[in-house]
């Protein structure tokens, strides 16, 4: 079965240790059946027979040595409990360990497009619950059913040696109860995969509550959220006695069959302890161990519950285990090289699933040259710049950077050459220092604050409590979306790379703030390539060259002064965004 090999292949190096505490399992629930055999010995020999008392005076020394026996194997047994559950934790805890790490990692080099469709909170689901259900699983459940089995069959084999027709009596009942747990396991199963779906429903809900508790209070949202998730928690919760009330329709039957082996022996054993076929203390050995043919038979239903979530949750770590990102780095590193910076689009389109976002675009982008983007919202200028590092790949067409197709480019030197400040701003909870020093973690203090100077961040910066080292809360939190540009936007510069792609990076941040930062961006001190995407002319006015987007297609590129002379969408932006806009509005007016 694949689950199991996988779980093998993962338990590499604790492969012994759990192989050790599946055989400790084994010995110390196989020596369950000594004291019933030494109890068998003491009955036959001391209490139902004929020369007890005799055998009392005469044989004393076998007396104690029974009871001494008797108390040993109890001591061996617990001794032999204590280390095998050692064995199971250290085994199934290291192992987690390992897949975790595994995991993460595996997370991180996943493509944008694997984000695109995987929910936040079923992937923390996947981090937590269903890896510590794993473990749970090989520490506990799979340490049940082995000694449920082995106690099982040792009682079975122990009932042979005294009485095979009374062993066989009881057997009978076997296979009805085999039969209808596996009439329960197959019909609880899917079950059990509805519910770790509706967990990670619910866990996503709460994620995302969380995360968006600002817009939740902004729109006094607070009541359908806790309806929101109320519903997920109702239906969470109702799969969940669903799944366990199943149990409740097999159990009578499986419970009743466990009653009757009791009845069976009572009826069975005492005809044979009357015709003399076995002897007392063989009868109270069958008694003693009944419960070892009976009680895994009753246990069954809470076995194959945790089974099927145990697989449930299996199912769901061999997916993330196994998922390949569509963009893989399949070139090796031999030194990493500092780019030219130069920047084609050759033809290129790009679908997000079958939707077209870009058509037959084509630019070019010379080393150390600023180019502008602008377009109408949803006009695909971030897909356009994302293509750069490729967080995700054409759909046709090549993009190029020195001249090479960006897919036949060592990834990480590719992204190792980008500066990116992405249009949503994510910082993360750190110091402000961590946070522009994030992509040069040994970036001297006083080039960070250079950076920061140049961003327009440092004014801002000094004024709070502590300074650089003033931790910002979770994803900025404690910031003004502005100052969080301008932080963003020094960790971008901070990196130095040759190619600097900013995505709306100064939208937040006022007009001086931004002319500012426009003479940083032309005087940086090391040589760059710019691709700016912005909506304001002030900003796109002093570019190499200026881009306009409209539908995924490139429908006007010059200078500003280019532009404005084709009276075209440039044009029409800047009159809207300068004195223009008085007169076209009273234009419009009197019309
Ligand atoms: N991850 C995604 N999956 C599917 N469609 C997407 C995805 N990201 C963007 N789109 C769609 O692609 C189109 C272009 O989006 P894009 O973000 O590139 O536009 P934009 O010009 O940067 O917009 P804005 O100025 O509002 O940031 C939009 O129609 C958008 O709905």
């Amino acid at each position: 079965m694949f689950e199991l090999k996988w779980l093998w292949k993962n338990l590499e190096g604790d492969r012994t240790r759990y192989i050790l505490a599946l055989c400790l399992s084994v010995v110390g629930s196989s020596l369950t059946i000594v004291n019933p055999y030494i109890g068998q010995r003491i009955v036959d020999t001391f209490i139902a027979n004929d020369n007890a008392l005799q055998n009392l005076t005469d044989e004393r020394g076998l007396l104690i040595m029974l009871c001494l026996a008797m108390i040993g194997f109890s001591l061996l047994r617990t001794g032999l409990a204590y280390l095998t559950t050692m064995q199971y934790e250290h085994s199934s805890q290291n192992m987690l360990y390992r897949v975790r790490i595994y995991l993460y990692n595996k997370i991180q080099e996943q493509d944008m497009n694997y984000y695109d469709h995987n929910r936040t909170g079923d992937l923390m689901t996947k981090m937590t619950g269903d890896l510590d259900m794993v473990r749970h699983s090989m520490a506990w459940i799979i340490k049940t059913i082995i000694e449920s089995l082995t106690i099982f069959l040792a009682a079975v084999v122990y009932f042979f040696t005294i009485d095979a027709v009374l062993t066989l009596w009881l057997l009978i009942l076997a296979p009805p109860i085999f039969i209808v747990a596996y009439i329960f396991a197959k019909r609880v199963r899917p079950m059990y995969v509805d519910l770790r779906e509706r967990l990670s429903q619910l866990n996503t809900t709460t994620q995302e509550n969380i995360a968006g508790n600002r817009v939740v209070k902004a729109f006094a949202r607070e009541e359908f959220e806790v309806e929101k998730f109320t519903e997920k928690n109702v239906s969470y919760s109702k799969a969940n006695k669903a799944a366990a009330l199943v149990w409740l329709d097999y159990f009578p039957y499986l419970e009743t069959f466990a009653q009757a082996f009791n009845v069976i022996l009572m009826l069975a054993g005492g005809l044979f302890v009357m015709n003399g076929r076995i002897t007392f203390g063989e009868f109270s050995a069958f008694s003693a161990l009944i419960w070892a043919v009976s009680n895994p038979m009753r246990n069954i239903g809470i076995i194959i519950n945790d089974i099927q979530r145990f697989f449930a949750s299996l199912t769901k770590i061999i997916e993330v285990y196994y998922a390949r990102p569509g963009i893989v780095n399949e070139h090796k590193l031999v030194e990493k090289r500092r780019y030219d910076g130069s920047i084609e689009f050759d033809h290129v389109s790009f679908k997000y699933g079958g939707v077209q976002v870009l058509h037959d675009v084509s630019f070019k982008v010379h080393p150390g040259e600023t180019v502008a983007i602008m377009g109408s919202t949803g006009s695909g200028k971030t897909t356009l710049v994302n293509l750069i590092p490729r967080f995700y790949d054409v759909s046709q067409g090549r993009v190029l950077v020195d001249g090479i197709d960006v897919r036949k480019l060592e990834l990480d030197e590719l992204r190792g050459n980008i500066g990116v400040a992405t249009q949503d701003v994510l910082l993360f909870s750190d110091t402000i220092d961590g946070n522009i020093a994030y992509g040069d973690p040994d970036l001297p203090e006083e080039e960070t604050i250079g950076y920061a100077q140049l961003a327009a961040a440092h004014d801002f910066i000094t004024k709070m409590p502590e300074g650089y080292d003033t931790i910002v809360g979770e994803r900025g939190v404690g910031l003004s979306g502005g100052q969080k540009q301008r932080i963003a936007l020094a960790r971008a510069m901070a990196v130095q790379r040759p190619i600097l792609i900013l995505d709306d990076t100064t939208s937040a941040v006022d007009l001086e703030t931004e002319e500012h930062i426009q003479k940083s961006l032309r005087e940086l001190d090391y040589p760059c390539t710019k691709i700016i995407i912005a909506q304001r002319v002030s900003t796109t006015a002093e570019a190499d060259r200026i881009l306009i987007l409209d539908e995924g297609r490139v429908i006007e590129e010059g200078t500003h002064a280019e532009l404005l002379t084709k009276r075209g969408y440039y044009y029409e932006v800047f009159m809207l965004q300068n004195e223009g806009i008085g007169r076209q509005v009273t234009e419009h007016g009197t019309k």
